[in-house]
């Protein structure tokens, strides 16, 4: 077992010999006799470190920048090359920085390969505990035992076959040349791949297809009926599909590969995903998962959810809950669509790697965990009032009107900042040369982007009424999820922006919700 207490691959913060100033380095390699870890600091130089008793990476005072064509440095020349005057304050920003990235990011390897190993059985059972939660007629989470359906039921061919042609067109959808080819982020290289934003029209498209299909009198209830069998067959794929990423990417170059899923730890690296971009010729993986099956998906299941309520429950018009949540849902899987290009300068794209977390993530955990609202109600009616219907379609527009803004007036913001729909916001200058909004929905809180999304989740739950709990596991995740990256971010922020980003914390107090958080 591997004694190491450091993932390679990590970023810790190390001793630059003979000083007391730290730096940020990459952990290349480690040796478990000599308990030595060979580290890279920004400008390239290589060191060997040993750890201090509280964790700290201390320098051996061994230079070794071996690599061919490289100079060699002196040791008294740090990477930041910091002048006498500044250094001692730079030590303290350092050693501040240190205590954060030494606490947030240095979990021990077993715990981190303990938790991988859990998760990766835990998420899918889970999501098929709830899906059979969902479908039966008392949902409630006391009525474990769960009634477990028989092995062979689980699988069918044709609902795998059918899976396999949904995922093959919206290939061919999203390979069509409509739409604007547009430029990612820059990778490590310098370098930015190209890519394809047609979703809005791949999605007018299906809704052509499925329209001629309910003309045609196919019955959209079969994937109720077989709702089990879709999700056991999405998970077939998405293993297979994790597998051969996992195997691709040992052929991938350094440059290809994520910050953070190469740590040498194979579970954890097949988990977080090894390569950031895997592509095939012109085919991005990861962007094409990332939205096109699951989110179609997600809008086809419910519209099949609505079918099936008719029909289980004798209606000759789908309920108002029914109907509440399809146009909710599909309102934001639209919104998604339309400013499909924004999603490209996102942490799961730009930073993430392509593995099992986000294959499942997007195959199988949005298409089977986002519609059940809709899936219980086909067994749960909600008679709604009046006043109800009103509060949540009001409900939603609030949150939808938070999220949109937020996020329109970030995005626009950061590719021109004196655009007239943002120059009238107050700002923070940073040294990055960037500035922090502080006034308006980020001056309310620092991510108001959430809370609209939050509230929306709201109140794509309350039509489902009191009774169980299960509807408002959609609800539960954004929260957790959203809690969990706004943690991920702003510790990024602290890093990237220092004191600008503590002026910000300090003039906007909350995270996500006003006065309480
Ligand atoms: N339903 C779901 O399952 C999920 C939904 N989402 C939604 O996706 C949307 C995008 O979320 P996400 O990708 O996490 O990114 P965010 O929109 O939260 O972006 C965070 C980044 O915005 C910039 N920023 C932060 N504060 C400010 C400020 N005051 N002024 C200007 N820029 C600022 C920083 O980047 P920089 O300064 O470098 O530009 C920061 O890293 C959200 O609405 C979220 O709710 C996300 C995940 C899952
Ligand atoms: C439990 C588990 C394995 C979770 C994986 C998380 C993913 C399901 C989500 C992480 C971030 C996501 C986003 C969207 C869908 C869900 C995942 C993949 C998103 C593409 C949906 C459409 C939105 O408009 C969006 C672009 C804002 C959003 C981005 C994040």
């Amino acid at each position: 077992m591997p004694t190491a207490r450091f993932l390679i691959g990590d970023t810790v913060m190390g001793r630059w010999p003979g000083s007391n100033l730290y730096y940020e380095v990459k952990v290349l390699s480690y040796d478990n006799k000599a308990r030595l870890y060979t580290v890279i600091y920004k400008d390239g130089t290589e060191l060997d470190l040993t750890v201090f008793k509280q964790g700290v990476a201390r320098s051996r005072s061994r230079s070794r920048s071996r690599s061919p064509g490289r100079p060699r440095r002196s040791r008294s020349r740090s990477p930041a090359r910091t002048s006498r005057r500044s250094s001692s304050r730079t030590t303290d920003v350092r050693k501040e920085k240190l205590k954060e990235v030494l606490e947030v990011r240095l979990t021990p390897v077993v715990i981190r390969l303990v938790c991988v190993f859990f998760l990766m059985f835990l998420l899918p059972v889970t999501v098929l505990a709830l899906l059979i939660l969902c479908g039966q007629k008392d949902a409630s989470l006391q009525s474990f035992p769960l009634e477990l359906p028989a092995l062979q039921s689980l699988w069918d061919w044709q609902v795998f076959g059918i899976v396999l042609l949904w995922l093959l067109f919206q290939a061919v959808f999203s390979l069509l040349p409509v739409g604007k080819l547009v430029e990612g982020m820059p990778l490590k290289n310098g370098k930015t791949l190209k890519y394809r934003i047609n979703g809005f029209y791949a999605l007018l498209l299906t809704a052509v297809a499925v329209g001629v299909a309910v003309y045609q009198e196919v019955d959209l209830s079969y994937i109720h009926a077989h709702f089990l069998q879709f999700y056991t067959s999405a998970l077939l794929i998405v293993t297979v599909l994790s597998v051969y990423l996992f195997v691709r990417s040992r052929w991938a170059s350094e440059d290809e590969l994520a910050p953070g899923g190469n740590s040498g730890y194979i579970i954890y690296d097949f988990f977080m995903g090894r390569e950031l971009n895997p592509r095939i010729k012109n085919f991005d993986i990861k962007f094409f998962c990332e939205m096109r099956p699951g989110l179609m998906g997600w809008v086809l299941i419910n519209f099949a959810m609505l079918q099936a309520e008719m029909k289980h429950q004798n209606l000759e018009n789908p309920s108002p809950a029914m109907l509440l949540v399809n146009i909710f849902q599909l309102l934001w899987v639209v919104d998604g669509f339309w400013h499909e290009e924004k999603l490209l300068t996102m942490m799961d794209i730009v930073y993430d790697g392509f593995g099992f977390m986000l294959t499942f993530g997007d195959l199988a955990f949005v298409p089977f965990t986002f519609t059940c609202q809709a899936y219980y109600l086909v067994s749960h009616p909600n008679e709604l009032s009046l006043f109800w219907i009103i509060t949540l379609i009001t409900m939603n527009g609030v949150g939808y009107y938070i999220f949109r803004k937020a996020n329109s007036q970030k995005f626009t913001f950061r590719k021109n900042p004196s655009d007239p729909a943002v120059s009238h916001l107050k700002t923070i200058p940073t040294a990055t040369g960037k500035s922090l909004i502080v006034s308006g929905l980020w001056g309310w809180v620092r991510h108001p982007n959430y809370l609209g999304d939050i509230i929306m989740g709201l109140a794509w739950s309350l039509p489902c009424g009191f009774n169980h709990l299960i509807p408002y596991f959609y609800l539960i995740y954004l929260i957790t999820l959203l809690v969990h990256r706004n943690a991920r971010d702003e510790r990024q922020c602290r890093k990237k922006y220092g004191s600008a980003w503590e002026e910000y914390c300090k003039a906007v107090p909350y995270r996500i919700f006003p006065g309480i958080y």
